[in-house]
């Protein structure tokens, strides 16, 4: 899979956030956005994962040399923000469990095993509403990692975790990313884009 971001920018009411963003990526290409704050790091990972539409320029994707519409590239985008909605009044497994009725978990793993790679089984049964933020990121993050995707977003992955949930994290995303394009938005954090070997820094 490939995909191309050709002269892409973004205008909230009269502002550009960013302008000019050109680059394209292909599998196994691992990308920081790099930024300060506001500096359209989610902007950009939004518009890459297809669900927020550019206001300049155009974003092509590309799957055994044809181009793959927009709605059919969002079923192989996983993405995990702090602000991505979790349903609330579900229990850890009833979220595995409905995830996977429309989405396989890479490298043929259960819901279980996808449960068991949380660490969180102890608190399976207790609804999302009761987890803390650090316990939520990582649903969010698990969610998002283990999906069979082509192509995975992480936008600020290691907010809220401490510092055991960031080696977590690393483990889990160093063995689930090498056949996939990544994309990390990150403050600079060391911790978040160990892995990327090429970056877009919007603050240029
Ligand atoms: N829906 C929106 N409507 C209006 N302005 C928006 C909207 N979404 C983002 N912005 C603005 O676009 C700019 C970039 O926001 P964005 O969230 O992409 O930045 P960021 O680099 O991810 O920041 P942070 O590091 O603080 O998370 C900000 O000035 C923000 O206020």
């Amino acid at each position: 899979m490939q995909v191309e971001l050709k002269d892409i920018g973004k205008k909230f009411e009269r502002h550009f956030v960013f302008r000019n963003v050109s680059d394209s990526f292909k599998t196994g290409d691992k990308t920081a956005i790099l930024g300060g704050n506001g500096s359209g790091k989610s902007t950009l990972l939004k518009i890459i994962s297809g669900s927020l539409t550019s206001t300049e320029g155009k974003i092509e994707i590309t799957q055994n040399n044809q181009n793959l519409p927009v709605e059919n590239y969002m079923r192989q985008v996983a993405f995990a923000g702090p602000y991505t909605e979790i349903i609330e009044e579900y229990n850890l497994e009833e979220i595995v469990a409905f995830q996977s009725q429309f989405r396989k978990w890479r490298n043929g793993l259960s819901d279980a095993d996808v449960i068991e790679l949380t660490r969180l089984q102890k608190v399976a049964k207790r609804p999302i509403a009761n987890f803390s933020s650090g316990m939520r990121q990582r649903v969010r993050l698990a969610l998002a990692i283990l999906s069979d995707t082509p192509v995975l977003l992480l936008d600020e992955p290691t907010s809220n975790l401490d510092a055991k949930g960031m080696v977590w994290f690393q483990n889990l995303l160093a063995d689930h990313v090498d056949d996939r394009i990544l994309f990390v938005g990150s403050n600079h954090q060391e911790i978040e884009t160990a892995l990327c070997t090429r970056e877009i820094n919007l603050r240029k």
